[in-house]
């Protein structure tokens, strides 16, 4: 029973993580692959690693890694990587991944054919929502080729956008990382005359990077993000506060998620080599707009601008995201082991599970503007609606 009336109660439905006291392949047999895919992000590697150091423990000989995600299955110039306890030893103390990582890449006929070829029992996917859609879509072709493949993938997104888990590896390194950049946009608001220092942050559709960078920085006036629409222009708009707010403060920090205030900008049909739409780059129009607007109004403001973009994803995990990717590293091959296909496995509510793919990639995990974290992060700011 549940005090709180907005609770619904959900009967347990996922599996729990960890290992089974049945396993489902002779471990001398097996041979196993593990690909990196999409953008780059904090424990990608340590990730790698674990996978090695778990089927290892079980008696697995024949490891070897796909290189530059689902690419590596089908160019004939890039060779499978053989890999084992020395290879990946020491590869989590940098960021980045071993394997190297793509968008785009072969069908996913080709990519089964290629499984086939190479003899793969069991295949564990890095990678964000993406990479996931691809990998249920091998599972099932593995299935319907009546292939015995573990299909097992662990998701990596420093967005945080995977649907029922409670964070994704990757995800407080970056909001660590775009935390230095606030602090810096802010040093450089507070030292200039009428200062504006704007950070813009990754997120392609959710604001989870700003909105936490925002509140654990405490520096910000303005947080943006793709969840909830802005205006600049009008009285109740973005410029006119940030005038109020060099009025009476004399700086104002702003941070916008890449994937904010889109409906501001030109719209493209331009998609990347996976099917991604490219946006527009919404700190370059700010930046712009806010020169702009204080120009027009005559009064002084110094805009600095900084884009950490590569900077907050490009580097070593922390220390938190390092004992998740181990945990997930550890149980992606106890799933295997266990005889599981088409499953991912995360952290939800605290508890380390297996979920289905498709539970998890229906759509990307967003702010919920209701929610109270978004209202938390409102109230750190000050920041009014602009609307
Ligand atoms: N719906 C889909 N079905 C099959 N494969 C897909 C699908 N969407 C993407 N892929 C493949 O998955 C790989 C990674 O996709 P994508 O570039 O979107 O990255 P991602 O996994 O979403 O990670 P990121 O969070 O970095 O965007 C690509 O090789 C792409 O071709
Ligand atoms: O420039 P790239 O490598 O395509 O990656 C950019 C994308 O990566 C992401 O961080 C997802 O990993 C998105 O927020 C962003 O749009
Ligand atoms: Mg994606």
């Amino acid at each position: 029973e549940c005090i709180d009336p907005d609770c619904s109660w959900v009967e347990q439905w996922v599996h729990r993580a960890g290992p089974r006291k049945q396993i489902y392949y002779e471990p001398k047999e097996v041979k196993a692959a593990i690909v990196t895919c999409g953008g780059l992000c904090p424990g990608l590697n340590d990730v790698i690693r674990q996978i090695v150091f778990t089927l290892e423990k079980y008696g697995v000989k024949n490891i070897v890694g796909i290189q530059f995600g689902y690419r590596g299955f089908c160019d004939e110039n890039l060779r499978e990587v053989p890999l084992s306890h020395q290879v990946v030893q020491n590869i989590n103390l940098a960021g980045g991944s071993l394997l190297g990582v793509s968008r785009g890449g072969p069908s996913i006929s080709d990519i089964v054919d290629s499984i086939q070829a190479k003899a793969i029992d069991m295949l564990f996917v890095l990678g964000g929502n993406g990479t996931h859609a691809g990998a249920n879509a091998i599972h099932d072709e593995c299935c319907k080729r009546k292939m015995k493949v573990s299909v097992v993938g662990v998701p990596k997104t420093i967005d945080n956008d995977i649907q029922l888990m409670d964070k994704t590896f990757g995800f407080d390194t970056a909001v660590e990382e775009a935390q230095r950049a606030i602090n810096s946009a802010y040093i450089e608001a507070e030292s200039a005359y009428h200062g504006i220092g704007l950070v813009k942050l990754m997120g392609r559709s959710s604001g989870f990077i700003a909105m936490h960078a925002s509140l654990s920085s405490g520096q910000i006036d303005i947080c943006l993000i793709p969840e909830v629409p802005f205006k600049l222009e009008g009285p109740n708009g973005l410029l006119q506060h940030l005038e109020h707010l060099i009025k009476t403060k004399g700086k104002a920090v702003v941070c916008v998620a890449e994937g904010a205030g889109q409906e501001l900008l030109q719209k493209s049909d331009a998609t990347d080599a996976s099917g991604n739409v490219v946006l527009g780059d919404i700190g370059v129009h700010m930046q712009q707009q806010i020169k702009r607007h204080f120009k027009y109004i005559g009064v002084p403001a110094d805009v600095k601008y900084i884009d950490p973009t590569y900077m907050v994803r490009a580097c070593r995990a922390n220390a938190s995201d390092a004992i998740l990717c181990t945990v997930l590293g550890q149980n992606a091959v106890h799933g295997a082991f266990a005889g599981f296909s088409g499953i991912t496995t995360g952290i939800c509510n605290n508890h380390y599970v297996y979920l289905p793919i498709p539970e998890v990639v229906r759509s990307p995990r967003r702010v919920d503007s209701n929610s109270r974290m978004w209202h938390r992060c409102l109230t750190s700011t000050g920041q009014a609606d602009f609307h």
